[in-house]
């Protein structure tokens, strides 16, 4: 039984038009959180905060006063627009994801809405306007992310307990409702809106307002996607209204973490993406990396295919220093993927669920058309041998690594062995597999 709602979910099902299938399709963007907080780098009065660092206000115990004042020393000589898109492109990013503005209020543009912007900086332009138009020359789709929690912003309330919180909220929800506006008018390429900040309970109260939020953006910039953590229904229900549907035009849960790929296989039911650190839990720059793991290239390549074989996007971070140099392991990051994806590209970009049981050898990934199924080898068994399950009736015609045939044994009803060349592989090796007949999936991978 339902219950009527307001300020739920808008729709069902996954959007087709073709805004939204090419922001499906773009399957792999590069995140970027660049802001004050990129100026410490996790590190304050000489000591070194471990958490993550664009937390370092709340972690040091800062006064917003004092860390306000680092506007006047964010002057990023190091900045090149152009150079960063450009390893976006040579990683094989077809989006990128710009923090606008980050939980401490700091303001890549020059908002009409607050002092506390870039036009006040000893930088004074407009960095993202640079970062736009340099992103879109490249052939890479911009997305804005926006933290609706801001820390500078007295109005801000993380409850309303009384008529003086509600005034000053409602004066807060207008000033971001204005932010929003501007930043969809003045970048009308802009593609997608990643909203943080959400989860207090002034907002879960303001479901109403979460709602008009969606529908002023789409209304500015038609096709344009929003993700479910903006939104809260009636209820304060948030991602998934209080009916069981998702709101927004993808589920945005998935932070420094993956869904199963046996367990969770519901995901692949409707549009989603994934955000990644490199390191543990750091989003925003931090000076001393050896404080938690670092994933590898390969470690991160591995999380984008694992996303691709679920129907799901990938959104790696990057966390630019203060001066605007990009560090050196993300620049290795960069180069190892790009020049896997130079190659593979193919099994990721409009690529989704195959809908086959996984195997413990890697992932499979199906393009959008074509009775084509792709093998993304991590895990080399030792017998060379690629076990693969098909859905009932499934015939493999024929199936090449790097364009030459590769060995293709039936062992059981719907069961084959796909013969890995023994060689040794420094990268996942990829095996193109055309199968034709039976079913579309196996039924309870649905
Ligand atoms: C996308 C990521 N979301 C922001 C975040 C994460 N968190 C958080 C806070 C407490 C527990 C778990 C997560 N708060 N803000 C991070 O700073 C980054 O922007």
């Amino acid at each position: 039984q339902e219950v009527p709602l307001k300020y739920g979910a808008q729709y069902t099902g996954k959007r087709t038009d073709e805004a939204m299938n090419k922001w499906r399709g773009n399957r792999f963007g590069q995140f970027i959180h660049w802001g004050l907080y990129a100026i410490p780098g996790g590190v304050w009065n000489g000591k070194t905060y471990n958490y993550a660092a664009e937390f370092l206000k709340s972690s040091a115990k800062i006064p917003t006063s004092t860390w306000d004042s680092l506007m006047y020393q964010f002057n990023p000589v190091k900045f090149n627009a152009r150079q960063w898109a450009k390893m976006a492109k040579q990683m094989g990013a077809r989006y990128m994801t710009i923090t606008t503005k980050h939980h401490e209020g700091f303001c890549l543009w020059p908002s009409q809405y607050t002092d506390f912007n870039i036009g006040n900086t000893p930088y004074k332009k407009d960095i993202l306007k640079e970062l736009v138009e340099a992103y879109n020359a490249e052939g890479i789709d911009v997305n804005f992310y926006y933290s609706v929690l801001d820390w500078h912003h007295p109005d801000w309330r993380y409850d309303i307990k009384s008529p003086e919180d509600s005034v000053a909220f409602r004066r807060f929800l207008q000033f971001a409702s204005g932010q929003l506006r501007e930043l969809a008018t003045n970048y009308p390429t802009v593609k997608a809106f990643w909203f943080d900040g959400t989860w207090d309970n002034s907002i879960k109260k303001n479901g109403w307002w979460t709602l008009e939020v969606e529908q002023m953006l789409k209304k500015i910039r038609p096709g344009a996607v929003v993700n479910s953590r903006l939104r809260a229904d009636d209820f304060g229900k948030r991602h998934i209204d209080s009916n069981g549907k998702l709101m927004g035009d993808y589920e945005s849960g998935y932070e420094r973490r993956l869904p199963n790929p046996v367990k969770d296989v519901q995901v692949t039911r409707w549009d989603w993406e994934a955000c990644m650190t490199v390191p543990e839990n750091q989003w925003g720059y931090h000076k001393d990396w050896s404080v938690s793991h670092v994933k590898s290239p390969l470690e991160l390549l591995e999380m984008l295919v694992h996303t691709t074989s679920m129907g799901g996007n990938f959104l790696l971070n990057f966390g630019p220093a203060g001066d605007g140099s990009i560090r050196a392991e993300e620049q290795h990051i960069a180069r190892t993927i790009g020049a896997w994806m130079q190659q593979n590209g193919q099994v990721i970009y409009d690529c989704d669920y195959a809908g086959w049981e996984k195997q413990d050898w890697g992932y499979f990934t199906k393009p959008r058309t074509g009775n084509i199924v792709n093998m993304v080898v991590f895990n080399i068994p030792v017998n060379g041998l690629l076990k693969v399950k098909v859905p009932a009736g499934t015939k493999i015609s024929k199936a090449t690594l790097a364009g030459k045939n590769v060995k293709v044994e039936e062992i059981a009803k719907d069961q084959f062995f796909i013969h890995l060349p023994q060689q040794a592989y420094k990268m996942p090796p990829v095996i193109v597999l055309e199968a034709v007949g039976g079913a579309k999936t196996n039924a309870q991978y649905q």
